[in-house]
């Protein structure tokens, strides 16, 4: 095969490489896109099980043929292909033997590419890239997929603990303010530090992984985050005194939508990035209710719920004044094999004329459709997006990790929800519930001024549009390597 000679002009050749969750693909999938608009040749690596997921779900082969040069590539995750992956399967895998497996995979891929690859774009929670890039001498951006004030929080925790803030002293500690990360010392309490804090062990493999991760990725030439200065301003400043290049260009769902809006018009394709098959038949539900008057209940793909809290949730929604769409991921509900099917089935029958259920929806059609007024959510740093970009205000039930800080934020930073963290009680959820969706004033006009503001981000000379652009141009003009260090 002939080799590309660095000197012939091409497009810039970008590799992106996500971790092997949903929530993790859908962002980093929407950049790859951004990119190729941008003329580039892209390369998204996958992992081979979620390449067949998608190519099951959605029609990713034919929807990226329009872009010349995507390629879909793929890599293992470490594990066997009939490994069911279900709740938190990944952090309860990922340890050296498989990080190592995938790291020489990895380098072959890259040493492999044919035309060489300019620049790697991989998620901020494989430090491994970095290793492998620098290796091979080719400029590395990690993305970190969820939110950088949970990020700030993992790369904070090695002072909370030196402060001697860690670990939480038991339940009526809970609500201490945590003082020892700078810009979020007036909000946080330690019930709304990430999850793996709760541990009395903090030395904890889990939370030493994160941290290490977090740590590792400020030495990749440059950080890209899924937000907009507008949302996280103070935040991102804070990071940048770890790691000067960063790139906020979020939300990227919208950003890609006003570009293809753009090129398109109105009614332009969209791709699916679903693992799972989504039911459509939730939206002519959706048509025929009136306006504003449904909350979308979903908590993402990771989200575990007990039996009782099914029932506590599905009682606060019934009692509640309003009508409701419910997402049950069938492998969501903990108990024994096919106990949490038959759960829904029958709390299903009993609220029919109240409620419609599906196992997977098309979330952002959802968010966007003019009966849907309000979102009971786990508040994954997508689904919160999504809502902010759609101008609906939200209900947050955080199971874990970057989910606590972000509802605490949600709440008290944004006010445009109610943070229901730490609580599943019937009497709650119905209270909750109607003060966002009935008595709801407050929270819709925050929520849609906020929806304004963010919106104008990613149109023309909004600031994430300009940030994407200083992306672009930096790849393009090999700066990166130039940009990095403080
Ligand atoms: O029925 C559904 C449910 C979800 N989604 C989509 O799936 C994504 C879910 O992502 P997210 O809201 O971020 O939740 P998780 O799947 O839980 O994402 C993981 O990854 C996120 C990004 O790193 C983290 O913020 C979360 O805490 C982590 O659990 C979103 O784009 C949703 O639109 C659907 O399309 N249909
Ligand atoms: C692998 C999981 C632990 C960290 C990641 C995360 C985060 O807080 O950044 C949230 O959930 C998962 O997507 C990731």
């Amino acid at each position: 095969m002939e080799m590309d000679s660095p000197s012939q002009s091409r497009p810039p050749h970008v590799v992106i490489f996500p971790l092997p969750l949903q929530g993790h693909i859908n962002s980093m999938i929407k950049l790859a896109e951004l990119l190729a608009l941008a003329g580039f040749k892209l390369t998204f690596l996958n992992s081979h099980h979620n390449h067949e997921r998608l190519i099951k779900f959605t029609n990713i082969v034919a929807y990226f043929k329009r872009y010349p040069g995507f390629e879909l590539k793929t890599i293992t995750d470490g594990l066997p292909l009939d490994h069911p992956r279900s709740g938190n399967w990944f952090l309860e895998t990922y340890e050296e033997a498989i990080i190592m497996k995938i790291k020489q995979r990895f380098r072959e891929m890259l040493m492999n590419s044919n035309p060489p690859v300019d620049c790697v774009i991989a998620d901020g929670f494989s430090g491994f890239a970095i290793d492998v890039a620098n290796e091979l001498g080719i400029p590395i951006i990690g993305f970190r997929t969820s939110s950088p004030r949970s990020f700030w929080v993992y790369y904070s925790i090695t002072d909370i603990i030196k402060a001697g803030e860690l670990p939480i002293r038991g339940s009526e500690d809970m609500d201490r303010l945590i003082t020892t990360v700078p810009g979020m010392e007036t909000y946080l309490r330690c019930r709304d530090l990430p999850s793996f804090c709760r541990k009395s062990d903090i030395e904890d493999s889990t939370v030493q992984l994160i941290v290490k991760q977090t740590r590792k990725s400020t030495e990749a030439d440059a950080l890209i985050f899924n937000t907009t200065d507008e949302l996280d301003g103070p935040i991102l400043s804070q990071i940048r005194t770890k790691c000067a290049n960063i790139y906020p260009i979020g939300p990227l769902h919208a950003q890609l939508n006003t570009k293809l809006k753009a090129k398109h018009g109105e009614s332009f394709d969209q791709f699916s990035n679903a693992l799972r098959e989504e039911d459509k038949s939730c939206i002519p539900w959706l048509d025929k209710q009136p306006y504003r008057s449904v909350i979308y209940v979903s908590f993402g793909s990771i989200t575990s719920t007990s039996r009782d809290q099914l029932v506590e949730l599905w009682y606060g929604l019934l009692n509640s004044k309003t009508k409701f769409l419910f997402v049950v991921r069938p492998d969501s509900v903990i108990g024994k094999d096919g106990e949490g099917e038959d759960v829904v089935k029958e709390l299903m029958e009993k609220s029919k004329d109240r409620g419609y259920i599906v196992d997977w929806a098309p979330q952002e059609v959802v968010l966007n459709h003019q009966a849907v007024g309000g979102f009971l959510t786990h508040s994954g740093w997508n689904s919160t997006l999504e809502s902010i970009v759609a101008g609906v205000p939200m209900v947050c039930w955080p199971y874990f990790a970057d989910q606590q800080v972000t509802s605490r934020v949600v709440s008290r930073v944004w006010k445009i929800g109610l943070d229901m963290k730490d609580v599943c009680d019937r009497k709650i959820v119905e209270n909750m519930v109607n003060d966002v969706m009935v008595d709801r004033k407050e929270f819709v006009n925050s929520a849609t001024d906020m929806a304004k503001v963010i919106n104008q981000c990613v149109s023309i000379g909004g600031s994430s549009s300009n940030n994407l652009d200083r992306l672009i141009e930096d790849i393009r003009m090999k700066r990166l390597k130039t940009t990095k260090r403080l």
